[in-house]
């Protein structure tokens, strides 16, 4: 599932273990017993380049820890629960979230915001506390909203830094690229497709035109290959049947974010990944964060691109999507602040 930069960016540690010590690289999961927190804490045990890994929930993470941590790859894990948030986020670089309830059929991700809002809010106050400079990659939705209220506790408690907190939208395009390439039978790992916005139905926007295997996609084909990236978590939602969403495909997408944030913060340069970030893009519209390609350096968030040039269909899908996501980054914002 690595690319062949971190295999090689690996393989260049593991020659250096015997004569240099390692890069140590500490990620806390919070919502680790969950149906994504399972799944992606064995995908960061395999992550040659996670040393420590702690895992929180507010009930089972120790069984899982336990489990994880007979995996014979060398990182340390350690599981935590209850009370126990403190010590699960000592010494954190990179705090991962899934913790949080997951839709049904007939759910938007906004009717999670009553539940999930409350929990985010108390995860960021744990945070902000115990490793107020981890990168911290949010991925309990709503990720348009969850993002925001995480931002304004760090505010609040004068901890904020907009570099290191990103909303993760990796799912999207993993799905853009898997969807894209089924159609034009390709490899997916060829097919690159930068996606934009947010993390929701319409907020979703994939920039077909920017890719050579997407930029002939037209008609009916291109309306439902849209469709099927905007709501590809609906997909999952109903063949499950009232079980849960996404978590082995999230479990991987997560992991693969972690991944790249960890190769940029140990110096590998030109790491680029969509992510919902803090963002001057739209800022002129009134939408404060926006996902779009950011390169990933030390200090997390080095440079946010910009969209690039958009074709007639991609101007409508933006249209569409801006206010959307301007009323879930407010509704964020607000639940803080009141
Ligand atoms: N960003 C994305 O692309 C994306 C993709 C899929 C799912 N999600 C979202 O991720 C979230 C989790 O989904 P899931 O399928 O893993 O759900 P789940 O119910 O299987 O797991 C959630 C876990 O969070 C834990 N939890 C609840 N409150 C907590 C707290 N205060 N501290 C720590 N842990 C806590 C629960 O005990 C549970 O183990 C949902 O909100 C879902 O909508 C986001
Ligand atoms: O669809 C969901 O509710 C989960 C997740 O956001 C997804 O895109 O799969």
């Amino acid at each position: 599932m690595f690319s062949k930069s971190v295999i090689r960016s690996s393989r260049v540690l593991a020659r250096g273990f015997a004569s240099t010590a390692r890069a140590e690289r500490n990620v806390a999961v919070l919502g680790a017993a969950g149906g994504i927190g399972q799944p992606m804490s064995l995908l960061l045990k395999t992550d040659p380049l996670v040393t420590k890994l702690s895992l929180y929930d507010v009930r089972g993470a120790p069984g899982v820890a336990a489990d994880i941590s007979h995996v014979n790859t060398h990182s340390e894990v350690k599981g935590f629960e209850k009370d126990d948030i403190g010590a699960a986020l000592k010494g954190a670089e990179i705090v991962v979230i899934p913790a949080g309830v997951p839709r049904k059929p007939g759910m938007t991700r906004d009717d999670l915001f009553n539940t999930n809002a409350s929990i985010v809010k108390s995860l960021a106050e744990a945070c902000a506390e115990h490793c107020p400079k981890a990168h911290i990659l949010i991925i309990s939705n709503p990720v348009n909203s969850t993002v925001p209220i995480f931002a304004e506790v760090y505010k609040q408690k004068g901890v904020f830094d907009e570099k290191r907190i990103f909303g993760v939208t990796t799912l999207d395009v993993v799905r853009a690229s898997r969807f894209l390439g089924e159609i034009k039978s390709k490899d997916p790992k060829d097919v690159k497709v930068t996606v934009v916005g947010g993390h929701s139905g319409v907020t979703i926007i994939p920039l077909l035109s920017q890719v050579e295997a997407g930029k002939d996609v037209s008609g009916q084909q291109y309306k439902d290959l849209v469709k099927r990236i905007q709501f590809g978590g609906d997909e999952v939602v109903q063949a499950k049947a009232g079980t849960g969403s996404a978590t082995l495909s999230m479990g991987f997408a997560g992991a693969r974010f972690t991944n790249s944030l960890i190769r940029a913060m140990n110096g590998e340069s030109n790491v680029v990944e969509p992510t919902f970030v803090l963002s001057p893009l739209y800022k002129d519209q009134g939408v404060s964060y926006f996902a779009s390609n950011v390169e990933l350096g030390p200090e997390g968030v080095k440079k946010i691109h910009p969209v690039g040039s958009l074709s007639a269909e991609e101007e409508e899908l933006m249209k569409a999507c801006l206010p959307e996501l301007k009323k879930n980054i407010e509704k964020g914002e607000q639940f803080v602040k009141a």
